[in-house]
C-alpha cells in the first residue's frame, strides 16, 4: 500500500500557501471572476436581503410600540403592512440570492474541473508514473464537489453572515449604546475558539480527504484488475485492505467532525451567554421605565440576528477551511509544470515526413530511478522505410527507446531526431501525429468498435474505417459481433480476445497512416490462428513505413532489415539474424531461449 506517489506529486507542485488556510481560496478568484454578471447579481440580491433582514427588528418595534401601545386600528394596519412588506422583499431577495450564487458555484466548478482535466491529460509521463489515476480522479470529483458546496453555500452564508453581523452590531448601538457595549464584550470572546479550532481543523481535514483518496485509488486499481484479484482468490485480502482504508478514513473524519462540533458548541455557548446577560440588564431597564418594550424587543432581535450570524460564520468558517484544503490540492495539481513543452517557436517537420530516425549518444534516467540509466550513450540510425527489430533481455531499455522517440520523456544527454530535426524543437503534437504506436497491451476504450478504430483519425469516414478493418484482418470478427461496428467493446475491451484487441489497435494505427511505426509485440501467446492474423495485419501495417519493433517473435526478427541487440541501455550487437547467430553472443543466447525451442 505504500506508494511514493503523493509525496512526489507534492514535491513537483508549486509550494502551496498552507499558512493562510482560507486565503487559499483566493486561487478560486479567476474562476469566479469569469462569471462577473452572476457575481454582481448575487451581491445585489445579498444587499437587498440583508437590508430586509436588518429592518425586520425596526418593523417589530414599530408594531409593538405604535401598533399595540397606541391602540389605534389604523396604526396596527400600517405597522403590520410594513412588516409584511419587509417579508416580501426578504423572500424575493433571498430567492434571487440563492439562485445566482448556486448557479455561480455550478459554473465555476465546471470550469475548474474542465481546466484541471485539460491540464492533467496533457502532463508528461513522469508525472503520471508518479501519480495514481484514482487519486487524480478523486481530485476531479471529491475536491471539486467540495468547492461547489463552498461557493454555492459556505461562501454565500459567510458573506451574508458577515454583512448581517456588522449591520446588527451597528443597529445595536443605534438602539441602545449601553446594552450594545455589553454585547461587544461577549462576541469577540466567541471568535477566539473559532480561530484556534480552525487551524487544527484545516490539518485534520486535509488528511481526511487524503485517506478517502487512498481508499478510492485502491478500489479503482483492484476493480480495474478484478481478473487478477479473482485468479489469485484474493477477494478476502482485498476486502480487508479496502476495509482498513475505509476505517482509517472514517477515523480521520471522526476527528474532524469532533473538532468541528466542539468549535460550534463553544461559539454558540459564548454568544448566547452574552446575550442572556445583556437581556437580563435590559429587562431591568424596561421595568424601571428607562426603555420602551418595543426598543428592548428590537434590541433582542438584533442581538439574535447578530449572534446567529456569528454561529453561522463559525460553522462555515470551518467548512471554508475544509474547502481551502481541497483547493490547495487542486491548485497544487494545476501548478504542476509539464516537463515536456513545445518550444516557443516550434520548427515544422519537413513535408512529407520521410521517417528517418536518429538517436545520438542518448543517455536517460527515469526520474524514479536516478541511479540506473535506462539508456546509456545509445546511438541508432534508422533510414526511411527501414524495419529495425530491437531485442534484448527484460529491462534492457527497449520500451524506453520508443518512449523517448514519442517524447514522453526528454533525454538527459544526447539528441533524438526525426528527419534530421531535434524532436525537442517540434510541437509534440506534430511529432506524435507522425508516429503510430501499437503497444503490447492495446488500449480499448469503453466505446463501440467504430469509435475505437476511429481514435486513430477522428475525421475518418466509414469507408476508411472499413478499409483499415479489412487490412487489419479485423473485419470478419467485428462483423460477427452482435451489432457489428456499433458493438460496445466494454471497458478495456473486456469482450474481445487478446488477438482481437491487437487487431483493433492495428486498424487504429492503419487509419492514422503515420510514416513512423512503433510496435511493441505482444509476448502473451496468441493461438496459432489469431497469431497468423495478427502477423499478417502487422505486415500490411509495416509496408512503406519506418518501423521500430520490439521483437518477441522469430517471424518479425527474420523480416527485419536489421536487428539491434540491447543490454543495460546500450547496443551490444547489430546485424541480421544469421550474422548475429554466428557471433554466438547475447543474441544467440536469447534466440535459443526465445525463438528456437
Ligand atoms: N516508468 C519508469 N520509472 C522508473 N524506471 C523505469 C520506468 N520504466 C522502465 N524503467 C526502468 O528502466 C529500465 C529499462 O526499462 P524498459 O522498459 O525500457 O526495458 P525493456 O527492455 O522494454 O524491458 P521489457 O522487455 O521487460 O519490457 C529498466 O531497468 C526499468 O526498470
Amino acid at each position: 500500500m505504500t506508494d511514493p506517489a503523493p509525496a512526489t506529486a507534492t514535491a513537483t507542485a508549486a509550494p502551496a500557501a498552507r499558512k493562510a488556510p482560507v486565503g487559499q481560496l483566493r486561487t478560486l478568484w479567476p474562476f469566479v471572476r469569469k462569471h462577473r454578471g452572476l457575481l454582481v447579481a448575487w451581491l445585489l440580491a445579498l444587499a437587498c436581503s440583508s437590508a430586509a433582514t436588518l429592518s425586520l427588528p425596526v418593523a417589530f418595534r414599530t408594531m409593538i410600540d405604535q401598533g399595540f401601545a397606541a391602540g389605534g386600528g389604523r396604526a396596527i394596519d400600517q405597522a403590520f403592512l410594513l412588516l409584511f412588506g419587509v417579508a416580501v422583499v426578504l423572500a424575493l431577495a433571498t430567492a434571487a440570492r440563492f439562485f445566482f450564487v448556486s448557479l455561480l458555484g455550478e459554473r465555476m466548478v465546471a470550469d475548474l474541473r474542465q481546466q484541471l482535466y485539460a491540464h492533467l491529460i496533457g502532463l508528461d509521463a513522469s508525472f503520471h508514473d508518479a501519480n495514481r489515476s484514482g487519486e487524480l480522479v478523486s481530485r476531479l470529483t471529491a475536491d471539486a464537489e467540495l468547492l461547489r458546496g463552498v461557493v454555492a453555500t459556505s461562501m454565500s452564508v459567510a458573506l451574508r453572515s458577515l454583512v448581517t453581523f456588522l449591520g446588527s452590531i451597528a443597529m445595536l448601538f443605534v438602539t441602545s449604546p449601553r446594552l450594545a457595549a455589553f454585547a461587544l464584550v461577549g462576541i469577540p470572546l466567541a471568535v477566539l475558539p473559532i480561530v484556534f479550532g480552525g487551524r487544527r481543523l484545516q490539518k485534520i481535514s486535509r488528511s481526511a480527504q487524503d485517506r478517502v483518496a487512498d481508499a478510492n485509488a485502491l478500489a479503482n486499481e483492484t476493480l480495474g484488475a478484478v481478473g487478477t484479484v479473482q485468479a489469485h482468490a484474493r477477494e478476502p485480502y482485498e476486502r480487508g485492505r479496502f476495509g482498513d482504508a475505509i476505517a482509517t478514513a472514517v477515523a480521520t473524519a471522526r476527528r474532524r467532525i469532533q473538532a468541528q462540533a466542539w468549535v460550534t458548541a463553544i461559539a454558540i455557548l459564548l454568544v448566547f451567554g452574552a446575550i442572556t446577560l445583556v437581556l437580563w440588564s435590559g429587562a431591568h431597564d424596561v421595568a424601571a421605565g428607562r426603555m420602551s418594550a418595543g426598543t428592548l424587543a428590537q434590541f433582542v432581535l438584533y442581538a439574535l440576528i447578530g449572534g446567529g450570524s456569528v454561529g453561522a460564520l463559525a460553522e462555515v468558517w470551518n467548512e471554508l477551511q475544509r474547502a481551502a484544503g481541497g483547493m490547495g490540492r487542486i491548485s497544487e495539481l494545476l501548478h504542476v509544470d509539464n516537463r515536456i513543452n513545445a518550444p516557443a517557436t516550434p520548427r515544422p517537420l519537413p513535408a512529407p515526413v520521410q521517417g528517418s530516425i536518429a538517436f545520438d549518444q542518448v543517455t536517460f534516467h527515469y526520474p524514479a530511478r536516478p541511479d540506473l540509466p535506462a539508456l546509456d550513450g545509445f546511438d541508432l540510425r534508422v533510414r526511411p522505410g527501414e524495419t529495425v527489430a530491437l531485442v534484448g533481455p527484460s529491462g534492457a531499455g527497449k520500451s524506453t527507446v520508443l518512449s523517448l522517440l514519442l517524447r514522453f520523456h526528454d533525454p538527459d544527454r544526447g539528441v533524438v531526431r526525426v528527419d534530421g530535426v531535434d524532436i525537442a524543437e517540434l510541437e509534440p503534437a506534430q511529432l506524435r501525429e507522425a508516429i503510430a504506436l501499437v503497444p503490447q497491451q492495446p488500449t480499448i476504450f469503453a466505446a463501440s468498435a467504430r469509435e475505437n478504430i476511429r481514435y486513430g483519425r477522428l475525421d475518418a469516414d466509414d469507408d476508411a474505417i472499413d478499409a483499415a478493418m479489412q487490412a487489419a484482418h479485423a473485419r470478419e470478427f467485428i462483423q460477427a459481433l452482435p451489432e457489428g461496428l456499433d458493438t460496445p467493446l466494454g471497458e478495456r475491451g473486456a469482450r474481445l480476445s487478446g488477438g482481437q484487441q491487437q487487431r483493433i489497435a492495428i486498424a487504429r494505427a492503419l487509419l492514422k497512416d503515420a510514416p513512423v511505426l512503433l510496435l511493441d509485440e505482444a509476448t502473451s501467446a496468441l493461438d496459432a490462428q489469431s497469431e497468423r492474423s495478427v502477423q499478417q495485419a502487422l505486415e500490411t501495417l509495416m509496408e512503406g513505413r519506418t518501423t521500430l519493433v520490439i521483437a518477441h517473435r522469430l517471424a518479425t526478427v527474420l523480416k527485419a532489415d536489421r536487428i539491434v541487440v540491447m543490454d543495460k541501455g546500450r547496443i551490444v550487437a547489430e546485424g541480421t539474424h544469421a550474422e548475429l547467430l554466428a557471433q554466438d553472443g547475447l543474441y544467440a543466447e536469447l534466440a535459443k531461449l526465445q525463438f528456437l525451442d
